[in-house]
């Protein structure tokens, strides 16, 4: 992203009005609780819009702040002008908060999406519909969605299907990479994060959408994408997003424009992936018009665009930025690859028997490249300062101790628990994959329950990231191509410095550097660029 003035004050100018809004469309009033059994108070320095202030200049930094400040609470209550805000930072109380039924998001979703999506009322309607519906109950668009999407995307052959075409999608567009540094130059100067983005952008547009996508077909959509990411804030709060947000407006209406066209053409039919054709129908069968649909699939696109970028950003800087860990890296993958060697074809033809390509199996419990995955998870450690949001449906005790009124918002703080001490240790602030290593230097998924639940990075319970596992294996498989094939230099000194998150913004997605980082790529010194680099995936 960069970093205008424009974006670093949007963000948190949005969150804070975004609370104001929730606090008036969902008539949260604040009204007498039980004193005793209300989760401790945390009063703002000033009177009633204290931290309504301070999420406006700080923006997540701000509740994070305040989270670590009072680690003593596993939950605490914000009075905000007109409503109260809960906010959990304890991982057992969190899993809590997840098997409660009377906590709910979907009450949230409709208005969310149509204001960042500009859906129309009638659209709107039918999103609202039986939101959370109870066993044997008639099932909502929303229901039906995420239950579609979740199908497709669990571990199974719809997923090693989806992952290996996503792949073959980021793999075509290294390979144009590599064989334009091959033809004409030996490296060129990137902007890591916009090189990281160009390529997913383009990737996951057309392994989703097919080759007639329109991102593919009209360059500056691209921009159009990650100018309405950049606002998607402002646009949240649907103050006259046309004059309060006219970049994301405009980039928005523009995408809008053209995935109805794609839409009306026809085009998904034939060259959409299977789970966006069934989406697609879904919609429509629910009484969607396409030019909905096409806002539906934007969000769809967002989705499986944002946070991949960004993850991916963070793992190849942070393995480039430390020769020792890119040379212990690289080894892991060098170290399960199998050579494939030239077809007897080209050797009748006289050639001499040689490697013509590299592949790396992913098998049922991932790459074997243990250091590649604790790396993975601790970017995804430090870079996400998610909140995973729920409505209080129905006056609750939670974990029979904690009172929460009806109507109010409860925040799942996953900032604060990523930079608890007591859950990571003392290094929690720094960049240390070894973490998630055990001493064999086998890969640790996790170690204790109150870890396990105090890794936020794809929120949880009934919200957890549907993308997650595909995530894994897109992003474990963009990174093991790039390593093996590129060298990442400095442009100036001995090494690649590593700036800090920007946290002052709403923490929508992975957060992104405060500054760009500027690197030489260049293909990897010493390694065969004739060869054909392949990620397999066998099963799930
Ligand atoms: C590293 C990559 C990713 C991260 C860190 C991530 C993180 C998240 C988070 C934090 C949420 C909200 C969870 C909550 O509030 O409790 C979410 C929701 C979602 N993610 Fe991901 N995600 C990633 C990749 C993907 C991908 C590749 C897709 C594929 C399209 C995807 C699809 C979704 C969808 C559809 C939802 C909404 C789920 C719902 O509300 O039903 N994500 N993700």
């Amino acid at each position: 992203m960069e970093l205008t003035a424009e974006t670093v004050v949007q963000w948190p100018y949005a969150h804070a009005l975004t609370l104001f809004l929730f606090a008036t469309f969902f008539g949260l009033y604040l009204r007498p609780v039980h004193p005793s059994r209300e989760p401790p108070i945390i009063k703002p320095t000033i009177p009633y819009v204290g931290h309504v202030l301070g999420m406006l200049l700080y923006g997540g930094h701000y509740l994070k702040q305040l989270g670590l400040r009072h680690r003593q609470y596993p939950i605490f209550t914000l009075p905000m002008p007109g409503s109260r805000m809960y906010v959990v930072t304890n991982p057992l109380l969190a899993a809590a908060v997840q098997r409660s039924r009377t906590l709910s998001f979907s009450p949230i979703i409709p208005n969310v999406t149509k204001r960042v999506l500009g859906l129309d009322e009638a659209t709107a309607a039918i999103a609202r519909w039986n939101l959370d519906p109870g066993p044997g109950e008639t099932r909502g668009f929303l229901a039906d969605i995420q239950d579609l999407v979740a199908r497709r995307m669990k571990p199974g052959e719809d997923l090693t299907i989806l992952s290996r075409n996503a792949v073959s999608a980021l793999k075509l567009q290294l390979d144009k990479e590599q064989t334009n540094l091959m033809q004409h130059r030996r490296y060129k100067e990137i902007d890591l994060l916009e090189w990281v983005r160009h390529i997913v952008t383009l990737a996951t547009a057309s392994h989703f959408y097919g080759s007639r996508n329109p991102v593919s077909q009209e360059p500056e959509l691209e921009r159009a994408f990650w100018d309405f990411d950049h606002g998607v804030g402002m646009l949240l709060v649907n103050l006259w997003p046309s004059l309060t947000a006219p970049k994301a407006y405009r980039a928005r209406e523009k995408l809008i424009a053209a995935l109805a066209n794609y839409l009306e053409e026809g085009y998904w039919e034939e060259g959409a992936s299977p789970l966006v054709q069934e989406r697609i129908k879904t919609a429509l069968e629910h009484g969607w018009n396409l030019r909905e649909v096409a806002r539906s699939e934007l969000s769809f696109l967002f989705a499986g665009v944002v946070n991949v970028t960004t993850t991916t950003f963070w793992i190849l800087l942070q393995i480039y930025a430390d020769a020792d860990l890119l040379a212990r890296v690289r080894a892991e993958i060098e170290g399960v690859m199998t050579l494939k060697w030239c077809d007897h074809e080209t050797i009748r033809r006289g050639s001499k028997p040689s490697v013509s390509a590299v592949e790396v199996a992913r098998s049922s419990l991932g790459f074997d490249c243990p250091t590649l995955s604790a790396v993975y998870r601790e970017c995804l450690r430090l870079g996400s300062d998610n909140n995973s949001i729920r409505v209080v449906k129905e006056d609750t005790l939670l974990a029979d101790m904690w009172f929460l009124a009806k109507g109010s918002v409860v925040q799942i703080a996953g900032g604060v628990m990523h930079a608890d001490a007591s859950l990571w240790g003392d290094n929690v602030n720094g960049f240390h994959p070894e973490r998630f290593l055990q001493t064999s230097g086998s890969y640790s998924n996790d170690v204790t329950k109150a870890k396990q639940n105090g890794f936020r990075a794809f929120g949880g319970g009934k919200t957890l990231c549907p993308g997650k596992y595909f995530a894994m294996n897109q992003i474990q498989a963009f990174v093991i191509m790039v390593v093996l094939q590129f060298d990442l230099r400095p442009l100036s000194g001995d090494r690649i410095r590593v700036p800090k998150k920007n946290d002052r913004v709403l923490p929508v997605h992975i957060l992104e550097p405060e500054e760009p980082v500027r690197a030489r790529l260049q293909l990897r010194s010493g390694w065969d660029s004739t060869l054909d680099v392949r990620v397999v995936f066998g099963g799930e």
